[in-house]
């Protein structure tokens, strides 16, 4: 800098090299603070012993960061990254991009009023629990009753975002076929999380929060590419989160409310159906490519009943993808084929999916390994899965454990799964109060288990 002083007074203006040359220090200042400060953004989900071995930069690496002028005028600030994820059949990378600031605040503030106070039941089986919604745009067009909303969102999509997402993507004719908001509360006693999955049902997918992780809630959309340690990405109201089909993702709200506007993306239009878009190229390619969330979602759902979608589901099951082990165990199970399914339980269960667990759990429950299965089914319940903390409460109840006086555990467990919105579980809770004479939560639990929209 000394020598740049000395040079601008001795000859009047920098040469352009040294302007260059600021312009470039400058440009990397401001580039490396603000990789940083979205690095920071991504902070483990949970505390535990097995997520404290990475850090998570290793895992996220921020690619481009900077302000992006939106073709309506607004700007924000855009952030490219590449998620990391290591498998034993290879590594792989998976994209995300992050819109900071999207809509502004008082624009999601202007939103916010005509969302209504009642979201219907998303009856969507994932781990026997409903989730909240209001599905805003079915097959492309706005859903009876929900005009309104549409037509408020719709400056915000067609002017500002599908212009953007068309280059960005790369698919000049991509349309937004789904567009939905869901809720997540713990304090409603509604459904407060969404186990690790893709969007098999889009080619590309646009979160937008419409509140604030740190002040609404904690926790919030998070991301997977080490099964032991999920990824929160904190977002702010009007933040959006841009991903493929091959991002793994769920949601996870300790505390507070929760609420975010989802597009499901497809690559052309006439919007078509899961199993129409599965027979598109860009799945078939990518599988080709080796790219073994695609072979899962090839193995998944109606088309990987064929034997063809049978034969992706085991390559993204050697390749080491926790998801298509469980559900090749499914599928061996279905055939009678126990011992082969028992082993890929094992495997996927080891690498931390809690679906897999909790399979695992019941299945060596019926073998009689009553230590292992009770291992298993703490483990999956541990981590939240609402399945686990049903089967091992009423394992604990009718003392298939083999334990006596568990009943205030199993309890417990039934209690955590009945407050996630688990049907049986709400039943079997009100049994439970019935017989300590606690007649009043009795009630509340069956009214829970049957209620109008249950
Ligand atoms: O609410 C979110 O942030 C994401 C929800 C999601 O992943 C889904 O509905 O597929
Ligand atoms: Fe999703």
């Amino acid at each position: 800098m000394a020598k740049l002083m000395a040079m601008s007074r001795h000859e009047g203006r920098l040469p352009s090299q040294l302007v260059a040359q600021v312009v470039r220090l400058r440009y990397q200042a401001s580039w490396t603070l603000r990789a940083a400060q979205i690095r920071r953004l991504f902070t483990p989900l949970r505390k535990s012993r097995r997520s404290l071995g990475a850090r998570s930069s290793s895992q996220v690496q921020v690619l481009s960061a900077h302000v992006l002028r939106l073709s309506d005028g607004g700007t924000c600030t855009e952030a490219r990254l590449s998620l990391q994820w290591t498998l034993p059949g290879g590594a792989q990378q998976v994209g995300m991009t992050l819109l900071k600031g999207l809509l502004t605040p008082k624009e999601v503030e202007g939103l916010l009023l005509h969302v209504p106070e009642h979201f219907d039941l998303d009856r969507a089986d994932v781990e026997m629990v409903p989730k909240r919604w209001i599905m805003l745009e079915r097959a492309g067009r706005p859903v009876p009753q929900r005009e309104l909303l549409v037509e408020k969102m719709r400056p915000y999509i067609e002017g500002r975002l599908l212009p953007y997402l068309r280059a960005h993507l790369g698919c000049p004719s991509c349309v937004v076929c789904s567009s939905i908001m869901r809720r997540y509360s713990m304090d409603l006693g509604e459904r407060y999380r969404d186990p690790p999955h893709t969007d098999g049902q889009a080619f590309a997918t646009v979160v937008i929060a419409l509140n604030s992780a740190g002040r609404d809630y904690e926790g919030g959309l998070y991301v997977v590419s080490d099964p032991w340690r999920p990824l929160t990405v904190s977002l702010a109201g009007g933040d959006a989160v841009i991903h493929r089909w091959d991002l793994q993702h769920g949601v996870e709200v300790t505390s507070g409310r929760r609420l975010s506007w989802i597009l499901w993306l497809q690559d052309q239009a006439p919007c078509v159906t899961q199993v129409e878009l599965h027979q598109r190229s860009f799945l078939q390619s990518a599988a080709e490519d080796g790219n073994v969330v695609a072979m899962q979602i090839l193995g998944t759902g109606e088309n990987g009943r064929s034997e063809e979608g049978q034969r992706w589901l085991r390559m993204a099951a050697e390749a080491g993808l926790s998801g298509a082990m469980a559900q090749l165990a499914k599928h061996l199970r279905e055939q009678g084929q126990e011992a082969e399914a028992l082993q890929w339980l094992q495997h996927a269960a080891g690498r931390g999916d809690a679906g897999a667990q909790s399979s695992l759990g019941m299945m060596l429950l019926q073998r009689g390994q009553l230590k292992e299965a009770e291992e298993w089914l703490e483990e999956a319940a541990e981590l939240g899965n609402p399945v686990a903390q049903h089967d091992l409460g009423m394992a604990l109840y009718t003392n298939a454990l083999g334990r006596r006086d568990r009943r205030h555990a199993a309890f417990l467990w039934l209690e955590r799964a009945a407050r996630q919105g688990h049907a049986m579980a709400q039943s079997n809770l009100a049994v439970l109060c019935a017989e300590n004479q606690d007649f009043s939560q009795a009630l509340y639990w069956w009214n829970e288990a049957g209620g109008p929209d249950g």
